[in-house]
């Protein structure tokens, strides 16, 4: 039921726990007085001894407000203790989200974070803040309130100890009988988020297809599923809490009840009080058992909340727990970025992608890679970009192992840019601060004529000229060329290319490959291309296959190889001829 693990998740919350438990058990002390106070009051009335009405008042009144003094003290710590948790959490959750790096993909979707993030954590949140400080304070309040019952009557004091294990017994029953449900309930949930997001981010893909009514159709499903696993969830919920209210309404009849026979039984008085003290303890009792399943039974509902959270807590602590990769914590010394893959292999699960590749990527060069659709061209880039993880041999960068860069250095040190480019809501400026936001107008202003966007942009509003969502209001030349000054702005030593420049203009596609050399005198390029025309000016291409190299050299040694690569360029011009 109470999870200790996740409590070194989250710093202060033992402190606040024991503080919001101590204030409440003051106000419970307090409430115990003002139930007292009412019994004497109830006596003095039922023995026809005429009652000091100011004297009640002043004491219940003076009882009332230390009580609530001490339960805004209580619900401030109780305030701060939420607050932390869910701000602690989620900073540890982020924070080990980026120290897994930009592998977190292979381990966690970003539909399950999302959730995680926003549900789940709110979800722990009540059973930090709400069910784990109950549980405390639910034990010191029956154990108080126990004991002092056992000094007005022992029978009706340990009928009220007897019963006050049931609840807990219920809600551990509840957990067992709720897991199978919680855990659909979750499953789903997870499902649901997953599909929406994708259908969200392809949203324009699925309308140009027409497509968007049946997803809507199969999203409608999940959440169909998703509503009948909630109702399942609060089914059993609702049915654990109507047999806790069966089980405090029966216990606090039963006390009443044994109260009332002790006192024909003539058994009732009160220990520590002289004289005739039947009525008064009967009252008193009868009070203290109308507490007495309170915070039980408030247990019981909090506990429903919280089992969520317990639930969710599963999923986080993975996710907390992830192994970290606690060697990166290297970065380029030396003005050296050459690249060498030793040896490399890499599986996606047990298929088997890339093997034993060895290839060279040298500084203030451009070295290309081709290759059939599928062979592994991309799986390469990303090994060097560390979105895929887990490879064997060796991936030297700039004289480091790979693994062993921080994900920092490695990221300001190699930049990759595909055919599909992301772009935000927002002003042409704000996209390209995003790589370096201390470039001025001036160094932005140089890259946009060497990207030949100047001119466009400034028959506009220049640098403020508006870019609608992924920058649809402009053309895939236009996208990729702004692309490409957004990347030089960040100025990374490594450039990778991949397929940057397929399903652009010829125009664009001439700009940007025209800039590829020429920044290739300072800077580590590595083009991957299906279109062989692009490559033609590497200083080493390697023809891939398979996962292997199959062939290496200029495209002049390649071509007069008269192999694949030739046959697949003589192909390829053919077919250009063709299309022209
Ligand atoms: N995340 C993944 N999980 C499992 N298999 C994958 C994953 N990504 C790629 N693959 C598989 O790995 C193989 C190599 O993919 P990769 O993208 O490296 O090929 P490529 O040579 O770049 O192809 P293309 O020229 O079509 O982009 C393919 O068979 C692909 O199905």
């Amino acid at each position: 039921m109470l999870n200790s693990e996740l409590l070194h998740y989250v710093q202060g919350t033992k402190k606040n726990i024991l503080l919001n438990v101590l204030f409440r058990w003051f106000a419970l002390l307090m409430n115990i007085l003002i139930s007292f106070s009412v019994a004497r009051l109830l006596n003095d009335l039922f023995i026809g001894q005429p009652p000091n009405y100011f004297l009640y008042f002043i004491s219940v009144l003076s009882f009332w407000l230390v009580k609530f003094l001490f339960e805004r003290r209580a619900e401030l710590y109780g305030h701060q203790l939420s607050e932390s948790v869910k701000i602690d959490l989620r900073q540890k959750f982020f924070k080990k989200i980026i120290s897994i790096g930009p592998s977190y993909n292979q381990k966690i979707s970003t539909s399950k974070i999302m959730q995680l993030a926003g549900e789940g954590i709110e979800q722990l949140q009540t059973y930090y803040s709400g069910f784990m400080p109950q549980l405390f304070y639910s034990i010191a309040a029956t154990l108080t309130m126990v004991v002092i019952s056992f000094f007005i009557n022992i029978k009706t004091s340990l009928i009220l100890l007897l019963l006050s294990p049931i609840i807990p017994l219920v809600i551990v029953i509840g957990l067992r009988i709720a897991k199978k449900i919680l855990g659909k309930y979750w499953k789903s949930y997870f499902s649901l988020g997953h599909i929406f997001l994708d259908n969200i981010q392809g949203l324009t893909m699925l309308k140009s297809y027409d497509l968007d009514a049946e997803k809507h159709l199969q999203m409608n499903l999940k959440a169909e599923d998703f509503r009948k696993k909630t109702m399942s969830l609060l089914r059993s919920q609702l049915n654990s809490i109507n047999m806790m209210d069966i089980i405090a309404f029966g216990g606090l009849a039963a006390g009443i009840v044994t109260a009332l026979y002790q006192l024909k039984n003539h058994q009732m008085s009160m220990f520590v009080l002289q004289g005739d003290t039947r009525l008064l303890a009967v009252f008193f009792i009868i009070l203290l058992c109308y507490d007495f399943f309170v915070p039980l039974r408030i247990l019981g509902s909090l506990f429903h909340v919280a089992m969520n959270g317990i639930w969710a807590s599963t999923f986080i602590k993975d996710v907390l727990d992830a192994p970290e990769n606690t060697q990166a914590n290297q970065t380029i010394e030396n003005l050296d970025y050459d690249i060498q893959l030793k040896e490399v292999s890499f599986s996606y699960d047990k298929n088997k992608i890339i093997s034993h590749l060895n290839m060279e990527f040298p500084h203030k060069k451009i070295t290309s890679i081709v290759g059939q659709s599928g062979c592994g061209k991309s799986t390469i880039a990303n090994l060097l970009i560390a979105t895929v993880t887990g490879y064997q041999g060796k991936i030297i960068i700039g004289g480091i192992e790979n693994k062993f860069l921080t994900t920092e250095n490695r990221m300001m040190t190699i930049n990759m840019l595909t055919h599909n480019p992301y772009f935000f809501k927002g002003t042409v400026k704000e996209n390209l601060h995003i790589a370096n936001p201390n470039a001025t107008n001036e160094e932005i202003d140089s890259l946009l004529r060497d990207v030949h966007l100047y001119d466009f942009l400034y028959e506009q509003q220049g640098l403020e000229t508006y870019l609608s969502e992924n920058a649809g209001n402009f053309s895939g030349g236009q996208k990729q060329r702004l692309a490409i000054a957004r990347t030089l702005l960040q100025d990374p030593e490594i450039l990778i290319f991949d397929e940057a420049t397929s399903n652009i203009d010829e125009e664009s596609e001439e700009i940007i490959m025209k800039l590829i050399r020429k920044i290739s005198c300072e800077k580590t390029i590595i083009i991957i291309s299906h279109r062989l025309s692009n490559v033609k000016l590497s200083d080493n291409i390697y023809y891939m296959s398979d996962g292997e190299v199959k062939e290496q050299g200029t495209h002049e040694e390649l071509i007069n190889a008269q192999k694949d690569y030739a046959i697949l360029y003589q192909h390829q011009k053919h077919l250009e001829k063709y299309a022209k």
